[in-house]
């Protein structure tokens, strides 16, 4: 509601005032009919005619407001909704690091949030009807008073179907949460079987029925949680119901016998059971709109949780500001890490320098950690324990957003951003988004100039079959794109290769690296550049500088290709086997 008012205050007020009198004519048309019916049970005609038209106008009145007042609160709830979408794009991107999209646990309450942060706007229509039904039930328990006090029970005894309703929702929301991670299961499964992504592999593996079988048994588990849930609650929900109707009945046959014993008009018989329907069909409304309500409740709390969570990450004030350019290198002192929720440690005391203006390579098995050293020089975590420096300032000192704009990043895991192609590439230095000049000369650092060439429009061309007219690129295509994204920047002062070249065969691989390894040197000399390159193929990044071996999250080996060759290290025997694979 709060949401509501901020984007369109003019809305709401309208809506609240038409809301409020639709919620008077319900009770309001009861009154009429009893003094229509009193006045015509007196022989007053034209008292009777003139109440006969008033009960058409109120009748009016309660058919119609409530219709006029959802133009302006159904288009207030529609910007609602946008606002709230926007928020979690804030949040989700928002908070410093990674945890929140990568931790299972974090993981699921996100994928509820997006499921359920659509339904936003019915929450805003659940108040408004709630609004409009409390005056209605005001007015009711007046007008009953005044008949008996006794009558006063009936819209009391209508809060037992709403506890009833509280306590049956409390059973459902209970299922859902326990049911959360297998539905994440089902939902991953059904993603992989209609996205486009996986349709190559889900072919050649034929796995389409296997993905159907899993998915049946997940969801035939998840039904019947949830199956069992519906029942107990429908159950707990009907008690109220029931407790309601007895009070119902009981009111009825109090006001006939007040009327037989001459305490009351037949108008006020009439009063009471047409009001007494109301209070039913009100305690009905009621009870669904608090069942939305409690679901939107759930859902405010995931999006509090999430605010909070957010601003927890942010990083800690920044002290110092991040130099123009390296002097010494960026050292790694007894660096630990464990991903947070795991328990399991994946870095181990990494001691480690690399020197300003370097090209260094890490190599390492799958798993051994190589992408977690990447993400702590990115700070998407903090390390656990040690410290990493930069010039003998610990890099958690700088300006977040600063240290980031020093870095330019090319992931295995690039995004595909479906825009025009400038942008595509453009995007990896803003600044430079429309800049012709500076997307051509990023491209041509990541000779990928070439992809553009093949394009009808060449750079305005729109990338992406999610378009009508956008023209859908190749695996590789797509990553030389993400490659001149990250060569955008000029002057990083890190310059991340985390196995960009995923789609290329050892040998372009190796081409690159050279290419990239050359461009980090001529800006290393300038700013004392570091360039990192992670790879599994120990033949491509043999120029480096420094190599890095890694396994099992330790440091195993550091030194040159020479040095490590002499050494008959691990690096050694692994680039004997890899190197005869490929003589073979
Ligand atoms: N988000 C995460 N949450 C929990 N554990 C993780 C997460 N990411 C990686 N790990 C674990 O940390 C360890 C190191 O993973 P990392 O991704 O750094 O390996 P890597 O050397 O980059 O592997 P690859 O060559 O396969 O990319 C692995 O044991 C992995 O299971």
């Amino acid at each position: 509601m709060a949401a509501a008012w901020r984007d369109s205050p003019g809305r709401i007020a309208v809506s609240v005032v038409l809301m409020i009198l639709g919620g008077a004519a319900g009770p309001l048309l009861a009154l009429a009919l009893k003094n229509g019916i009193d006045r015509a049970v007196a022989g007053d005609v034209p008292g009777a005619a003139l109440t006969g038209v008033l009960v058409g106008m109120t009748a009016v009145c309660a058919l119609m407001l409530q219709h006029f007042a959802f133009i302006p609160y159904g288009e207030a709830a529609d910007l609602v909704t946008v606002t709230m979408d926007r928020e979690l794009i804030e949040l989700a991107g928002g908070s410093a690091g990674l945890e929140h999209h990568e931790r299972a646990d974090y993981a699921d309450e996100i994928a509820l949030l997006r499921k359920e942060i659509g339904q936003y706007a019915d929450a805003l229509v659940g108040l408004m009807t709630l609004l409009s039904l409390g005056v209605s039930m005001a007015f009711t328990a007046w007008l009953l008073a005044s008949v008996s006090p006794w009558l006063m029970l009936l819209p009391v005894a209508a809060l037992l179907p709403v506890y009833a309703t509280h306590r049956a929702q409390d059973v459902q929301n209970g299922a859902r949460e326990r049911s959360a991670t297998v539905s994440r299961q089902a939902r991953n499964l059904f993603e992989l079987g209609t996205k486009a992504a996986p349709a190559k592999e889900i072919r050649v593996f034929r796995l389409q029925d296997e993905f159907r079988r899993r998915h049946r048994v997940l969801w035939a588990d998840e039904g019947r949680v949830l199956a069992r849930a519906e029942l107990r609650s429908a159950l707990i929900e009907a008690a109220g119901q029931l407790a309601f109707s007895a009070a119902y009945v009981a009111a009825v046959l109090l006001s006939l016998r007040q009327a037989i014993a001459g305490h009351g008009s037949v108008g006020s018989v009439v009063l009471v059971i047409v009001l007494a329907t109301q209070v039913n069909r009100q305690v009905n409304s009621a009870l669904e709109m608090f069942r939305r309500l409690q679901r939107m409740t759930r859902g405010m709390a995931r999006l509090r949780w999430l605010r909070d969570l957010t601003a927890a990450q942010q990083p800690p004030p920044a002290d110092t500001e991040v130099p123009e350019s390296i002097r010494t290198g960026i050292r790694f002192t007894d660096v630990a890490f464990a991903y947070p929720g795991t328990g399991r440690t994946s870095l181990h005391e990494v001691g480690l320098t690399l020197p300003a203006g370097s090209t260094v390579a890490i190599v390492g098995e799958n798993g051994a950690g190589k992408t977690t050293l990447v993400k702590l020089l990115c700070r998407f975590y903090d390390a656990t324990a040690g410290a990493i420096d930069l010039d003998g300032t610990d890099i958690s000192r700088f300006p977040l957003d600063a240290w980031r704009a020093r870095i330019a990043t090319g992931f295995q895991d690039f995004v595909r951003f479906e825009v025009a192609a400038r942008h595509t590439v453009g995007v990896g230095d803003l600044p430079f988004l429309n800049d012709d000049d500076a997307v051509l000369a990023a491209l041509d650092r990541a000779d990928a100039a070439g992809v553009i060439d093949q394009l009808d429009q060449g750079l305005a061309t729109q990338l992406g079959k999610t378009y009508a007219d956008g023209r859908e690129l190749s695996g590789g295509q797509w990553q030389k794109l993400a490659l001149g994204r990250a060569m955008m920047r000029e002057a990083p002062l890190l310059l991340i290769l985390d196995e960009p070249t995923s789609a290329l065969d050892a040998e372009a691989e190796h081409q690159l690296f050279e290419r990239y390894a050359e461009h980090g040197r001529r800006i290393g000399q300038a700013h004392g550049t570091i360039t990192v390159l992670v790879s599994h193929r120990f033949s491509t990044v043999k120029m480096a500088d420094l190599i890095v071996v890694v396994a099992d999250g330790r440091v195993v080996e550091a030194g040159n290709h020479a040095a490590l060759l002499e050494s008959g290290g691990a690096y050694a025997s692994l680039y004997g086997l890899q190197a005869a694979a490929y003589q073979s």
